[in-house]
């Protein structure tokens, strides 16, 4: 079984998994590939319900094989989805303050973010409504607001290692 990061926009779910290990799984990639185009025009499209349902048939499929898997912040708003991730064992939520993921989420070029284009109090009531969701499902909760992803990625390997039998 391997490691599923969650967690809000700008937590560093990607870069995280990218430390563990060079095979790792974004889901946000994995879609991309499949609709052949990128998140921000499917959301203008076909909207975020769609996108939603969308997400959790990839986080289902690409559960099946064994590598960590970095999803995107907004898994945890459908039932769905909730569930799948709730029958799995090794949730990490990254937790941080939403001024550093809005620090972050502003300056991060490489990737749009269709939700973070309407302004700070409507991200910030999103962070707000998701954190329970987040809390409740992760088996491993890591404060990453002064973290590196590689210290970040000691502490998950680390915590593997302990729940080994
Ligand atoms: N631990 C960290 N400390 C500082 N910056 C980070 C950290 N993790 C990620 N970042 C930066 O924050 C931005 C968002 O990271 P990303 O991995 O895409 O987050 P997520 O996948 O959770 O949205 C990127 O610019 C990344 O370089
Ligand atoms: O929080 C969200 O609703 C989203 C987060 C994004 O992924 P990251 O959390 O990796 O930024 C991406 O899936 C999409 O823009 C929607
Ligand atoms: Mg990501």
């Amino acid at each position: 079984m391997s490691v599923i990061l969650i967690g809000f926009m700008g937590a560093g779910k990607s870069t995280v998994a990218k430390a563990l290990s060079a095979d790792y799984i974004d889901l946000d990639r994995v879609i991309e590939r499949q609709i052949q185009r990128s998140i921000a025009s499917y959301f203008e499209e076909f909207g975020e319900a769609q996108f939603r349902v969308l997400e959790g048939e990839v986080l289902a499929e690409q559960l099946k094989k064994n590598l960590p898997i970095a999803t995107g912040g907004g898994i945890v708003e459908r039932i769905e989805n909730r569930k799948l991730l709730k029958q799995h064992m090794q949730v990490v939520y990254l937790k941080a303050d939403f001024s550093v993921l809005f620090d972050r989420i502003l300056n991060d070029a490489t990737h749009v973010r269709p939700l973070a284009k309407n302004g700070e109090a409507v991200l910030k009531a999103r962070y707000l409504a998701r954190e329970k969701y987040y809390e409740t499902l992760a088996n491993l909760v890591i404060n990453v607001n002064q973290k590196t992803p590689e210290e970040i990625a000691r502490h998950i390997r680390e915590w593997q290692k302990e729940g080994e039998i």
